[in-house]
């Protein structure tokens, strides 16, 4: 007999949940290598047991287990049955400094008898335990109120064959599909044809057949994806869905946002990409903040992630072309853009947020939180109507936009959504700004940047306060007259989320519910999650919490 295995004893069972298991096992490649393994609620023991008698312990803890397979190898002469675990633990890197999730098998033999049945039912029996041990561990902050995606899940996985590096493909392949085998998540691959392939596809699509909508990709598809959902007629329930985002473009902010958000040391390409993975087969959903756009044309488009104007929009756009050198492009772009540093006249107007209070600090984590929680969630602080009829003169509101130029979009235009939630902070953009919003005096800017979540791209964390749900756009603005070296030191210090501390005279920073930008330049961008949208004056609000987004 190879292993010895002792039966759970009866007084761990609760319910008929075996609460810990003892067994003793051979290593899978070793047969002269024998460990005692014991499982808990919570971890995974594993006691190497050796001639000499010096033992060495290691702990693996369930939370960091994605689930375990039990299986017979085709050798007909072998009895043994084995079973693997995937754990995926934070582990100090080799190279670099720091601290990041890596796989690690934990792979056993189990000869209990010599009928090859008995030994694979013993194999099954631990690795079932063992999963169902790691779905009860999921690591989750206290502060943040979750919902997990059904068990057994299915999900569909939007894949841009061309984003980033035209790697995608290779890295859901390489990476994500052992990962969701690993998790027993069912899952069917779509490989986007086009653009707006994804936007046409959620906006038809049955999705009652989906526990998730998985996007592979840069933030662009997941903008697709959004819109596609607010667009249809039963939006109040789709845009409940929840959403899993996975790095494959050069920027990737969302996704470099979900992992700030587990208040996990920073990653960056592979890892992050293995971080994601690893949340989205643990399937802890939190709500996502929207904010709607309304542009000059009428048209209505949602947002998660980010308005830019000036020198961040200039150097989105500009930098791709440097998309194959990954996130790196921004630096290019940025150096690029320094050396021909332009000033924009426009005007500026928002609706500032309530003062911070530790009341409405953990308003989001109180909300709601499920499949059937309102989608406008924001309503409690909808405290200004829509002032149609407003006669503030003090500001000298461009109505007409003839004279802006509208730039080659990325976008196509798409049919004016009516669907989605109403905007009740914002009054017509032909009408002036209700009276009781803020009007920025200056009118010459190096940029304006309105951050819905934390991170502008992989390596620029541009709002270091902004949560997935804090109701809350985190809007920067930096008045002309700063120095390219200012500029710079800016941007530096924005990769460790250092810029608002370094009291740069030009730089301001406010918390705002909704905003207004006039551009008075004829030529400009205007970006909007990374795309280019058409220049013309353009208007905001936020909606706290209406989507759902896979987190931890
Ligand atoms: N097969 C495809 N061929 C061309 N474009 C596509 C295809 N599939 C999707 N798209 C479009 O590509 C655009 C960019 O996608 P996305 O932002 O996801 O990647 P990316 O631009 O590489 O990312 P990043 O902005 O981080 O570099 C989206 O507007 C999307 O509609």
């Amino acid at each position: 007999m190879d292993n010895d295995m002792a039966e759970p004893d009866p007084s761990r069972q609760r319910n008929g949940v075996v609460e810990g298991l003892y067994g003793e096992f051979t290593d899978s490649l070793n047969s002269k290598v024998r460990y005692s393994v014991s499982l808990t609620e919570s971890a995974l023991t594993i006691q190497k047991i050796s001639s000499s008698l010096e033992q060495d312990e290691v702990v693996f803890h369930l939370a960091d287990c994605l689930g375990c397979r039990a299986y017979k190898v085709e050798d007909e002469a072998d009895v043994g049955a084995f079973f693997t675990a995937y754990f995926y633990p934070f582990k100090r890197r080799w190279i670099s400094t720091g601290m990041a999730r890596q796989k690690v098998e934990q792979c056993f033999r189990v000869a209990l008898v010599q009928d090859p049945l008995t030994n694979l039912q013993e194999a099954e029996r631990w690795a079932r335990a063992i999963r169902e041990a790691s779905i009860r561990q999921i690591p989750r902050r206290h502060d943040v109120k979750y919902y997990e995606v059904r068990r057994p899940c299915r999900v569909m996985v939007l894949v841009n064959p061309q984003s980033g590096r035209g790697q995608a493909l290779q890295l859901f392949s390489g990476q994500i599909e052992p990962m969701l085998t690993e998790a027993s998540v069912p899952y069917t691959l779509v490989i986007t044809e086009h653009q707006n392939h994804a936007r046409e596809l959620v906006r038809e699509t049955d999705l009652s057949q989906w526990d998730a909508l998985v996007i592979l990709s840069g933030d662009g598809l997941l903008f697709e994806v959004l819109n596609g959902l607010l667009e249809r007629e039963d939006w109040e329930e789709a845009i409940q869905t929840p959403l899993s985002i996975l790095p494959g473009g050069s920027g990737n902010a969302l996704a470099a946002s979900v992992h700030h958000y587990t208040k996990s040391p920073p990653v960056w390409g592979k890892e992050l990409l293995l971080s994601c993975g690893f949340l989205l087969c643990k399937g802890l959903v939190t709500q996502l903040d929207l904010v709607s756009v309304h542009l000059a044309s009428s048209q209505r488009i949602f947002s998660f992630l980010s308005l830019a104007w000036g020198f961040v929009a200039d150097v989105d756009i500009e930098s791709e072309k440097y998309r194959l050198v990954g996130p790196m492009r921004f630096l290019v772009g940025t150096l690029m853009r320094l050396a021909s540093l332009k000033v924009y006249q426009g005007r500026l107007a928002y609706l500032p947020a309530p003062p911070f209070t530790p009341q409405n600090s953990s308003l989001c984590s109180s909300l709601p939180c499920g499949p059937n929680s309102s989608p406008n969630q924001n309503s409690r602080h909808n405290h200004i109507t829509n002032s149609n009829h407003s006669t503030n003169s003090n500001h000298n509101i461009a109505h007409n936009s003839s004279n802006i130029a509208i730039t080659t979009m990325r976008t196509e235009p798409q049919p004016v959504n009516q669907k989605g939630p109403p905007d009740s902070l914002l009054a017509d953009l032909e009408q002036p700004v209700p009276d009781h919003w803020t009007v920025v005096n200056e009118q010459d800017f190096v940029l304006v940047l309105a951050m819905f979540q934390s991170h502008l791209a992989e390596d620029l964390f541009a709002a270091p306060g902004a949560a997935a749900d804090d109701g809350f756009i985190h809007l920067l603005y930096v008045r002309a007259g700063i120095s390219r070296l200012a500029l710079l030191t800016l941007f530096m210090a924005m990769e460790k989320g250092g810029h608002l501390a370094i009291g740069c005279p030009h730089l301001v920073y406010e918390r705002v519910k909704a905003f207004r930008l006039e551009p008075l330049s004829p030529e400009g961008a205007i970006t909007v999650d990374g795309e280019m949208v058409e220049y013309g004056p353009v208007q905001a609000q936020v909606h706290e919490g209406i989507a759902r987004l896979i987190s931890g």
